[in-house]
């Protein structure tokens, strides 16, 4: 059975950040392959700042567009916003049955999973492989709970804020998203106000 990797974001826009994780997860694990799920509106979020899905899409493939094993995937952009995760699991289950899906997520998110919609049900059924971030450590009943991997991902601290903050600016972000990304960004105006 092939072991996908779900890497839920609103990737606003994606950066190398997400990318490293991706790449390291879909190499270096046991999964063959992880989809970023590009998600409309995360329901802990608010939409201020967040520019339209499609274009965030469009990012998101034009930065994986030759990396092997990873894929995007828009399938929220069709099931009801805000976009809760167990719903987005349980649709893809169903499209999918021959295929085994796993949460990638970093700590971060896992020490707010308590606030999401049926999360003992995501814990229950989904086996969910855990990067842990520098600020925010493991805590010690998930860090041990059978369907909880954690990863020894290398990271690079660097945030979507932060690059919208440095378009906004004027600042540079060359390398902090691949060219592709860069020059998308740069020719349709986005993140300048
Ligand atoms: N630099 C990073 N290293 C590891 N994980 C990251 C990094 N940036 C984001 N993530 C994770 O990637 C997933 C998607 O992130 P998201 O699209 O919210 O990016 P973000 O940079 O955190 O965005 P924002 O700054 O707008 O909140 C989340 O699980 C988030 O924790
Ligand atoms: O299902 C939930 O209740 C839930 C609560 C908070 C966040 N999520 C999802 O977590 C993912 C990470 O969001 P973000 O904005 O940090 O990239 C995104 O896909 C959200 O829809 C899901």
């Amino acid at each position: 059975m092939k072991r996908i990797g779900l890497f839920f974001g609103s990737f606003n826009p994606i950066h190398t950040g997400h990318l490293i994780i991706a790449n390291y997860m879909a190499s270096y694990t046991d999964l063959h392959e992880v989809w970023l799920v590009v998600s409309p509106h995360n329901p802990l979020k608010k939409k201020g700042s967040l520019i339209n899905m499609y274009d965030r899409l469009e990012m998101v493939n034009l930065a994986i567009e030759h990396a092997e094993g990873l894929r995007s995937s828009s399938v929220e952009f069709s099931l009801p916003q805000p976009s809760y995760t167990i719903d987005t699991l349980i649709h893809l289950q169903e499209k999918h049955p021959e295929k085994q899906f796993v949460l990638i997520m970093g700590s971060d998110n896992l020490a707010s999973l308590h606030k999401w919609k049926n999360y003992e049900i995501i814990l229950r059924d989904y086996h969910i492989h855990v990067y842990p971030r520098p600020a925010y450590p493991v805590p010690a009943e998930l860090a041990a709970h059978p369907s909880v991997t954690i990863t020894d991902t290398p990271l690079m601290e660097l945030s979507s804020t932060f690059i919208r903050s440095a378009v906004k600016n004027g600042q540079s972000i060359r390398y902090f998203v691949p060219d592709k990304v860069l020059d998308f960004i740069e020719s349709k105006g986005l993140y300048l106000h």
